[in-house]
């Protein structure tokens, strides 16, 4: 089960993801989020995740193309494109600086759940309302399952990633708000706790398939 904790703040934040056994690890860089990282931070976080762990940049409300640029610049492995922002259009401009990018988008609005429809290697399936810690009815999913690399998102937490797990049937996980004390405050016994609760969690999908590029 890939694993992925995002909206992470300090290096001690990398550090205990990184040593918990996460696969991947989000910076965002976003004005609405509380999460969203002063930009002159951003070089020393990148620069400080380990190899082995996928580095992603999260963004929201950065122009496409910009976004990419800071992704290459900066040495992300990913860049991930939040929200109904980016279409195909903006997805083309990205991938013409950065071809490394995940699609983040909720199944409520009804998105074309292939993965790589948009030319992405990784598909993110969250609530409408991103990093908010909201669950939402994967029972959508009967009608509109991804199949390969994607990933299930929108209120996890240590107590209910492995029956999500379970239920949606994804290739790895991602969350935020599940494993914090406060909004923006990463808690490291949550975040251990989570990665070892989806790391136990029966795969429903074979994990011989890497997202590292
Ligand atoms: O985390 C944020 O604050 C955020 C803000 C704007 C765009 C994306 C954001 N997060 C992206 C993520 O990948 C989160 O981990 C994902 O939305 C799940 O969040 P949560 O429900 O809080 O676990």
């Amino acid at each position: 089960m890939f694993v992925k904790v995002c909206g992470l703040a300090t290096t001690a934040d990398i550090d205990v993801a990184a040593e918990a056994g996460a696969d991947a690890v989000g910076l965002v860089i976003s004005g609405t989020s509380v999460r969203g990282l002063d930009r002159d931070r951003v070089p020393a976080l990148v620069a400080h995740v380990p190899d082995g762990v996928v580095s992603v940049l999260v963004v929201n409300d950065t122009p496409a193309a910009e976004a990419a640029r800071i992704a290459a610049d900066l040495g992300f492995d990913a860049l991930q494109l939040h929200g109904r922002a980016y279409g195909r259009a903006e997805f083309e401009a990205a991938a013409e600086v950065f071809p490394h990018l995940w699609r983040a988008t909720a199944l409520a609005d009804g998105p074309d759940t292939r993965v790589g429809a948009l030319g992405e290697e990784i598909l993110l399936l969250d609530s409408p309302r991103a990093g908010s810690g909201s669950r939402w009815d994967l029972s959508l999913l009967d009608t509109a399952r991804p199949e390969g690399h994607w990933l299930l998102a929108g209120g996890l937490a240590p107590g209910n990633v492995a029956e999500a797990i379970a239920t949606a049937r994804p290739w790895g996980v991602d969350v935020s708000s599940g494993v914090e004390s406060a909004p923006g405050v990463k808690d490291h016994d949550l975040i251990r706790a989570f990665v070892a609760a989806a790391k136990a969690a029966p795969p429903a999908q074979p994990s011989d398939v890497s997202a590292r590029q």
